[in-house]
């Protein structure tokens, strides 16, 4: 019997937001535990429905904050699962920091081949080359961090990969999506599914939030119920 935790209804981006940091400041749980629960259940619910037709090449596609350390995670458990598993960050070295900076140490330091590409204009081919390898992409770039819309670097690696053709797996938002409208902020990755951490997001009924979400499965990242129990349904 596998236990499902209380059911959140959705939330705002706001919201999600102070989620997170009552886990930690209220209750004292790491964020770094959160990431830990949410990469891993990302890694679990794809590898439950990824191909079976061989291992499939997945390419993590990561930003600078916390949803490409989620990226980092997520890379981690599928390499030790047998997956080959690659990741790309589209941030300058220096600009990973926090969480998401522990993440990088430990894929470096377990051999995980990945690369930092910090161009500010990222040449249209080039991405197309990368993406053309890969039989998946996993979209850890931006998750409720967006705070703007999509333009410059981001702008290009999002319609890179939407014209790549290959199957999109979302991390908590699909990049560009704003959380609590539903609507591409510029432009938003079109996915294939959409992992979303601790509870659906506002936008996500909007209607035609599902052309970028693709099917949604909402993943526990182990917060406590006394927390969960003000957010139910
Ligand atoms: N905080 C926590 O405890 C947890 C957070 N989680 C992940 O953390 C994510 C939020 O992480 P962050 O707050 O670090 O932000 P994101 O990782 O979503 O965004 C990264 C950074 O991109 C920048 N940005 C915003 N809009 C942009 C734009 N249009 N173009 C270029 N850059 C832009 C912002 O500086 C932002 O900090 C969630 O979506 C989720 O994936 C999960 O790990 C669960 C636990
Ligand atoms: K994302």
């Amino acid at each position: 019997m596998s236990p499902s935790p209380i059911e959140i209804r959705p939330l705002s981006r706001e919201e999600v937001r102070s989620l997170d940091a009552l886990a930690a400041d209220e209750f004292g749980l790491s964020t770094l535990v959160l990431m830990e629960n949410a990469g891993r259940g990302a890694a679990a619910y794809w590898a439950e429905t990824a191909g079976d037709a061989g291992p499939p090449k997945v390419l993590v596609v990561c930003g600078p904050g916390n949803n490409g350390g989620d990226g980092g995670v997520m890379a981690r458990h599928l390499d030790a699962w047998g997956f080959p598993v690659s990741l790309a960050w589209f941030a300058p070295p220096e600009s990973i920091r926090g969480d998401a900076r522990v993440q990088w140490e430990i894929l470096d330091r377990s051999g995980i081949p990945q690369q930092a590409r910090p161009d500010a204009e990222p040449d249209p081919a080039a991405l197309d080359a990368l993406f053309a390898d890969a039989d998946w992409l996993v979209d850890g770039l931006l998750g409720t961090g967006l705070a703007r819309p999509v333009a410059g670097a981001f702008r290009a690696v999002v319609e890179a990969m939407n014209r790549s053709g290959k199957p999109i797996l979302a991390l908590d938002v699909p990049s560009g999506l704003d959380a609590d409208s539903g609507e591409p902020l510029g432009v938003a990755v079109r996915a294939r599914a959409t992992v979303t951490f601790a509870a659906r997001k506002f936008g996500f009924d909007a209607p035609g939030a599902s052309a970028y979400t693709g099917e949604i499965a909402v993943v526990d990242i182990g917060l406590p119920g006394k927390l969960l129990r003000r957010f139910a349904r």
